[in-house]
C-alpha cells in the first residue's frame, strides 16, 4: 500500500495532480488511450479545477483521455446531487475533450436496472479480457467509510457477477448506481483521495483495523495485480499515528 500524506486539501490536489500527469503521461508512452474513473463526492473538486489550469493543463493530452464515472446518484444532470453536474462544472466544461470522450452513467428517461446494463457494456466493450482494465480509478471515501456507491450493509459491496449495480438507497431517498467492486480491484492503479477530520474514525479502521467490509466498505478495494495508492491530508491522516 503506498501512502501518502499532504498538509490540507489544497496540498493533497496540487501533490495528486502531479502525479497524475506524471502517471498519465507514462501510460500514453505505451498506448493510444488513457482510461480514468473519476470520483464524486466533494473532495476531487480541487483537483479537477487545478487540472483545468495551468501548469497542469498543458501537460496533459487531453485528447487521448477518456473518462469514466465509478459512481452516479440516479438524479438528473441537471440536479446539484449529480457527480456528473459536478464534474462538468469543476473539470469537462473547461478542457479540450469530445463529447464522444466522456463515458458517464445515463440517469434520465431510463430506469436504473437498465442504465446498469448499459453502462456494463460499454465497460465491457472496452475492458474485457484486459489483464487490467481501466488505468485508474479515483475513489472517494465517505465519513462512514463507504466508496463507490458500497454503502455499509449494503449486499452490492459483495457483488462479484454484474460489473455494474444499482439499487435503492433508502438513506438518502435515491437509487444508486455503481460499479462493482470486480472493476475498481482490476484497474491498474486505484487512487483514494481522502481530507478532513470527519474521515478520521473511518479511515482509522479501513486502513488500521480488522477486515470487516460490510461496516468498511472501502476495505473490499484491493486491486490484483494492480496497484492501490491512499492520497491522505493531515486532518484525515491523524488516527494513523
Ligand atoms: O456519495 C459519494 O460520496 C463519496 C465520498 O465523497 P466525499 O464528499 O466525502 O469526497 C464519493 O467518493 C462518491 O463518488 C459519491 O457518490
Amino acid at each position: 500500500m503506498n501512502i501518502q500524506v499532504s498538509k490540507d486539501i489544497k496540498g493533497l490536489s496540487e501533490d495528486f495532480a502531479k502525479w497524475l500527469v506524471a502517471y498519465s503521461n507514462d501510460v500514453l508512452e505505451k498506448q493510444d488511450i488513457f482510461t480514468i474513473a473519476l470520483s464524486g463526492g466533494s473532495t476531487p473538486k480541487l483537483l479537477h479545477e487545478l487540472l483545468a489550469q495551468e501548469p497542469y493543463k498543458s501537460q496533459i493530452d487531453w485528447s487521448k483521455w477518456h473518462f469514466f464515472m465509478g459512481d452516479e446518484r440516479f438524479v438528473p444532470i441537471t440536479d446539484d446531487r449529480s457527480n456528473a453536474k459536478m464534474a462538468y462544472e469543476t473539470l469537462l466544461n473547461h478542457v479540450p475533450v469530445k463529447t464522444e470522450q466522456i463515458h458517464f452513467y445515463i440517469t434520465e428517461n431510463i430506469k436504473p436496472e437498465e442504465s446498469s446494463k448499459v453502462y456494463e457494456a460499454l465497460l465491457k466493450e472496452y475492458f474485457a479480457g484486459k489483464e487490467t482494465g481501466l488505468d485508474l480509478v479515483i475513489l472517494g471515501m465517505g465519513d462512514d467509510g463507504h466508496t463507490l456507491s458500497l454503502f455499509p450493509g449494503q449486499p452490492i459491496i459483495h457483488e462479484t457477477e454484474k460489473w455494474v449495480d444499482s439499487f435503492w438507497l433508502e438513506a438518502q431517498d435515491m437509487y444508486r448506481i455503481t460499479m462493482t467492486h470486480p472493476v475498481a480491484n482490476h484497474a491498474a492503479r486505484v487512487a483514494f483521495l481522502v481530507s478532513g477530520e470527519k474521515k478520521i474514525p473511518a479511515l482509522k479502521e479501513v486502513i488500521k483495523g480488522a477486515y470487516n467490509p460490510d461496516k468498511y466498505p472501502s476495505q473490499i478495494i484491493q486491486p490484483n495485480p494492480g496497484e492501490l495508492f491512499w492520497f491522505i491530508d493531515e486532518a484525515a491522516a491523524a488516527g494513523l499515528k
